[in-house]
């Protein structure tokens, strides 16, 4: 079986390099037959598609299964965005049964370790599946953090030693936001082609498809610019000629 990196960049070359980000209001009835039909009606214009905390704390196991088959059968990547991050055991427990539900990759945060996610990322990859890492946030106030000064041998910012970690453990992408196109710059100039970017914060939080295109980003994770247009399928299909004119 082809690696997760493989089968998203496979299905990209075709349908573009737009992962749906599927979040709903809590006060959102249907989730399980709404998100279906997303895939149904969306499925040409993405590669994948995103279920974050959203779906994955009030579906049952059954219905994220079904999610999942669904997606796949559209040819759909599927990640768990949970932003792992916890002592190696619980991450072998927690990515055993998203591996279970048929995710294809999780969303982790770096700063468990260089160690834990080395070992997160040897048991994801035996079993075929992806492992995307943080390395700075879409949030204007991910600036407080993520570019925060930090003394690790040498001076440099929180996001620089987590892009390292992440080209050493040899994650397969990071989440680098929509909203700093010049520290996409930076992590595409320093990983190449060993890291996919995956660049959230497109429209509703102010990021610009086309910037982060020419900045290097591999793939946007877009929401709710898609789901909560009147016509999802001309936005995508407006989202997707950007991404395949890059
Ligand atoms: O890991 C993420 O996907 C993520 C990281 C980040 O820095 N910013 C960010 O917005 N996200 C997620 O990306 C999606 C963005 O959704 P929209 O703002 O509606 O397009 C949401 O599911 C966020 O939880």
């Amino acid at each position: 079986m082809a690696t997760f990196k493989t089968r998203l960049s496979q299905i990209s070359k075709k349908n573009g390099k737009i992962i749906l980000a599927n979040d709903y209001d809590s006060s959102e009835k249907n989730l399980t037959t709404k998100t279906i039909q997303n895939i149904k009606t969306l499925y040409p214009y993405l590669c994948g598609i995103k279920l974050n905390f959203h779906l994955l704390l009030p579906l049952s196991f059954k219905e994220i299964s079904k999610i999942n088959k669904t997606a796949h059968n559209y040819g759909l990547q599927t990640i768990a965005d949970i932003k792992l991050n916890d002592i190696g055991n619980t991450n072998k427990v927690t990515t055993e049964h998203l591996w279970n539900l048929g995710f294809d990759a999780v969303i982790a945060n770096p700063i468990m370790g260089l160690d834990s996610l080395k070992q997160l990322v040897k048991s994801s990859h035996k079993e075929n599946k992806g492992v995307i890492t943080l390395c700075h946030m879409s949030a204007p106030e991910a600036k407080l953090s993520y570019d925060m000064e930090i003394k690790m041998g040498k001076s440099q910012k929180l996001y620089q030693l987590f892009l390292d970690w992440a080209i050493t453990s040899k994650v397969d992408g990071i989440v680098v936001g929509a909203t700093f196109p010049e520290i996409i710059q930076y992590c595409h100039k320093k990983a190449g082609s060993k890291l996919d970017i995956f660049s959230p914060g497109i429209g509703t939080q102010g990021g610009s498809a086309k910037n982060v295109l020419s900045a290097g980003t591999d793939y946007l994770i877009i929401g709710r610019t898609i789901i909560n247009d009147k016509n999802p399928v001309s936005v995508s299909k407006e989202l997707q000629l950007q991404s395949f004119s890059k």
